[in-house]
């Protein structure tokens, strides 16, 4: 668990990084999650992904990868992933099986590393909230002191922070119940590393770009289902389905942008109240 990648970025030093999140894909490829089958969105989104022809040094993938713990759903990952040229890492979601996650995906050349270096000037860090059984998220005592201590070994490093649960109210109430429940305590660690300027996470299947205390807090869209920004209670949008791209710049600077599919192709059951 304690492996590092150490990647090198070439040209300008500009890393280019792919967020995938929640594809929430089962050991059948025709099961479906509120209407829609997850393994064609995801599909759908490797292929708009390979079409759009960006380069990537690096894909990220921040959890709820599957929906049943089955070893084959994450076998279905890998088998989207593969088509795009870059390596993969990933972090657990809620709804995850790490023993099937870890195996699956180690098996099938993905690294478990939980830090990565790119190039001489940043870092990724990559966070297990994941409290199992559970849909909200908390970082143990272990998870605090590691971040810590490699924020710590490396500072003259950017650092990219990535978790599975949003730290900060999304604006869904019925999601916030759900978030990270001990945010303050990753807050303290974070006020002593100043160069820990951007999160990102999954989780809340949606587009976010909120201030956390003057760091910046990305949330992003899942490959599937989708969830309506500022509700109350359940409610799906229907909105497409979507990833995000991140530009790390040498200066600690991040460019980033949310991409979606097009056309109405993957609609979901709003009737349904939930999952
Ligand atoms: N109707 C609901 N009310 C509250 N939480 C829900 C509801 N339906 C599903 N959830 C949980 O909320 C979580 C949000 O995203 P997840 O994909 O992690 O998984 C979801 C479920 O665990
Ligand atoms: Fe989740």
């Amino acid at each position: 668990m304690e492996s590092l990648l150490n990647l090198p970025v070439a040209g300008g030093g500009q890393i280019r990084i792919l967020q995938i999140t929640d594809t929430h894909l089962f050991s059948g490829k025709n099961e479906t999650l509120l209407g829609i089958n997850t393994w064609m969105s995801y599909q759908a989104v490797i292929a708009a992904i390979l079409a759009e022809q960006r380069q990537y040094d690096l894909i990220v993938a921040t959890g709820d990868l599957a929906q049943d713990h089955s070893a084959q759903a994450y076998q279905h990952f890998v088998e989207g992933i593969a088509e795009i040229p870059a390596p993969c890492v990933w972090l657990p979601g809620n709804h995850d099986f790490q023993p099937a996650m870890f195996s699956s995906l180690l098996e099938a050349g993905i690294s478990p590393a939980k830090q990565v270096f790119l190039g001489d000037n940043w870092q990724i860090l990559l966070l297990d909230s994941q409290v199992f059984g559970v849909p909200h998220g908390e970082l143990s005592d272990y998870q605090l002191d590691w971040l810590e201590r490699k924020l710590a070994a490396e500072p003259e490093r950017h650092t990219l922070l990535l978790l599975h649960h949003h730290p900060v109210p999304a604006g869904c109430s019925w999601l916030d119940q759900h978030s990270l429940r001990n945010a303050a305590e990753l807050d303290n660690v974070l006020q002593k590393f100043p160069k820990v300027k951007t999160l990102v996470c999954g989780h809340i299947h949606q587009e976010l770009d909120l201030d956390w205390n003057g760091r910046r807090m990305l949330a992003t869209p899942s490959t599937c289902v989708q969830f309506k920004p500022h509700c109350s209670n359940f409610t799906l949008d229907t909105i497409e389905p979507g990833w995000r791209w991140l530009e790390l710049h040498p200066n600690g600077e991040v460019t980033t942008e949310v991409c979606r599919l097009k056309g109405a192709v993957f609609n979901p059951d709003t009737a349904s109240e939930g999952y």
